[in-house]
């Protein structure tokens, strides 16, 4: 599991380890990982052309060690200061004595023949996106043919929302100090980080703000079957989707739940016929959920309408002491009725896509945690808020940031396939968050595999998801027994 700290966590962490090192002994930690990690990616150092985009602050004077680093290795190195009256001291002082150049002419830093650019304007002390001196620079080195590389933070990047108000530096990688901050996984943020590297700096650190499942871990919160398990045990979901005109949300949502925990899917609706032709597997009737006979969980909305019978559908479930995830049409519904979702004593999962959360009064800004867990704890349940990273956040502020998954994934009926997928893990008796966000995980893996030949459709989806189970069990590091509940 990854922790995501903020950039507040972070240097709280790092003052308690400033006040009790050498003065310089953290940044040297810092920039000598830094150094590291570049010349992996370089694969050599002598004579590799290297140009810094030196900052103000400490950010500045990583880029600034680490160039001294590289320079002792043989490296060119020329530090292109953006703020020279303000440049790291000690960090200058190293990187001339290793032999490294300095200026503060953009056109003089060698960026249109530079091997490697470090990005060291701004790190977690960065606000808003580039200032112009700095947005030169960094067109300058995009048009380059460096590799891009990034000091702790994308600079233009909020650190704790991922933000880009404006410009940012586009990073090939990111090597990143003593945690992964949020910013660097979640919203705009994520697309400006390229690859994610940690350097561990020796921080002690606070319980994370958010989190983001690895292979293993939801491979481990997918437990096999035992020798005493039936379909009962395994878990049993209702699923609410489609309808006569359109039954394939109900077939793709149908579909998924029984490729992700085969125990038992119950399918009511109007879209009965087309679900019984598509999948013999599951038990359908063409009534309403009290007709479904008994299930651990419901799935309500997807390709359902709008209309009074959808209503009072949405209500009848939502007045269960069952799990419900709401979904799509039910959203819309739930939107103008939040009432029904309030107080619920089981627990309701809603997974809207941007339109359909702000439909509820919520709003979408920049910061897409802190939206989610806003909702959440409005409403007292877990909003799975979908996204290029999908934000998972529980009533009790638990937040997960999804790591898997595929722009090809962007395509109609996928989300049919998420609902379908995380119902069937709420039908387990699996935590309502760590469902959504362990569902989350399976299905961005499955739209992975399924994506591997080119363009994808929802139903190739569902058709990866017992190979993505599989994927996700060859994953190292599978702990063995069944881990405790994360909180
Ligand atoms: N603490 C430690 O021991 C360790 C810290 N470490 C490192 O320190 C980093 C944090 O350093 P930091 O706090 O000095 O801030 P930093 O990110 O360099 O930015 C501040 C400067 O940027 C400027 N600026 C602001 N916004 C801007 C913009 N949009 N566009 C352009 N410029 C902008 C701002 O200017 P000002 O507003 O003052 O005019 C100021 O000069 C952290 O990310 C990590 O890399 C590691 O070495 C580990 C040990
Ligand atoms: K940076």
């Amino acid at each position: 599991m990854t922790g995501l700290h903020t950039a507040d966590q972070v240097r709280a962490a790092e003052s308690q380890v400033l006040a009790r090192t050498p003065e310089g002994a953290l940044m040297q930690r810092a920039a000598t990982g830094l150094a590291t990690v570049c010349l992996r990616l370089a694969g050599r150092a002598v004579g590799l052309r290297v140009t810094l985009l030196v900052g103000a602050g400490d950010n500045g004077g990583d880029a600034l060690w680490a160039g001294a680093l590289l320079t002792r290795r043989g490296a060119a190195v020329t530090g292109l200061l953006l703020d020279p009256a303000r440049a790291h001291p000690a960090g200058l002082a190293a990187l001339r004595r290793a032999g490294g150049r300095v200026t503060g002419d953009p056109a003089a830093a060698g960026l249109h023949r530079a091997d490697l650019v470090l990005d060291g304007i701004t790190g977690t002390g960065g606000r808003g996106g580039l200032r112009p001196g700095a947005a030169e620079a960094v067109a300058r080195a995009v048009a380059g043919p460096g590799l891009l590389v990034a000091v702790d933070l994308p600079s233009g990047v909020d650190a704790d929302t991922g933000a880009v108000d404006g410009e940012a530096f586009p990073a090939q990688h990111t090597v990143t100090f003593g945690a992964v901050k949020p910013g660097l996984v979640v919203g705009e943020g994520r697309g400006f980080a390229g690859r994610v590297h940690l350097v561990d700096i020796g921080l002690e650190l606070p319980a994370p703000t958010a989190r983001q499942l690895t292979d293993a871990d939801v491979a481990a919160r997918l437990a096999d079957p035992g020798a005493g398990d039936d379909k009962y045990s395994q878990g049993v979901v209702g699923v609410h989707a489609g309808s006569a005109t359109y039954p394939g949300a109900g077939v793709l949502c149908t579909g998924a739940a029984l490729r992700s925990r085969p125990g038992l899917v119950r399918y009511a609706g109007t879209a009965a016929e087309g679900v019984r032709a598509a999948w013999p597997e599951a038990i359908v009737t063409d009534g309403r959920p009290a007709d479904a006979g008994r299930v651990q969980a419901w799935v309500v909305g997807p390709g359902a309408g709008t209309d009074d019978e959808a209503r009072s559908v949405l209500a009848e479930v939502l007045a269960t002491d069952l799990p419900v995830l709401v979904d799509a049409d039910a959203l819309t519904l739930l939107a103008a009725s939040p009432e029904l979702a309030r107080g619920r004593s089981a627990p309701t999962v809603l997974t809207p896509h941007d339109r359909e959360f702000t439909r509820f009064g919520w709003e979408l800004g920049g910061d897409r945690i802190g939206a989610a867990r806003t909702a959440a704890a409005d409403l007292g349940v877990t909003v799975l808020l979908k996204g290029d990273a999908t934000v998972v956040a529980g009533p009790d502020g638990t937040t997960f940031v999804n790591g898997t998954g595929t722009p090809w994934l962007a395509t109609a009926g996928t989300g049919d396939v998420l609902s379908g997928v995380v119902g069937a893990l709420l039908a387990t008796g699996m935590d309502a968050t760590e469902a959504a966000a362990v569902g989350a995980h399976l299905h961005g893996r499955a739209g992975q595999l399924a994506a591997a030949g080119g363009p994808l459709i929802a139903s190739d989806v569902v058709r990866h998801l017992p190979a993505a189970v599989h994927l996700l069990r060859t994953a190292p590091h599978v702990p063995r027994a069944r881990p405790p509940v994360i909180r």
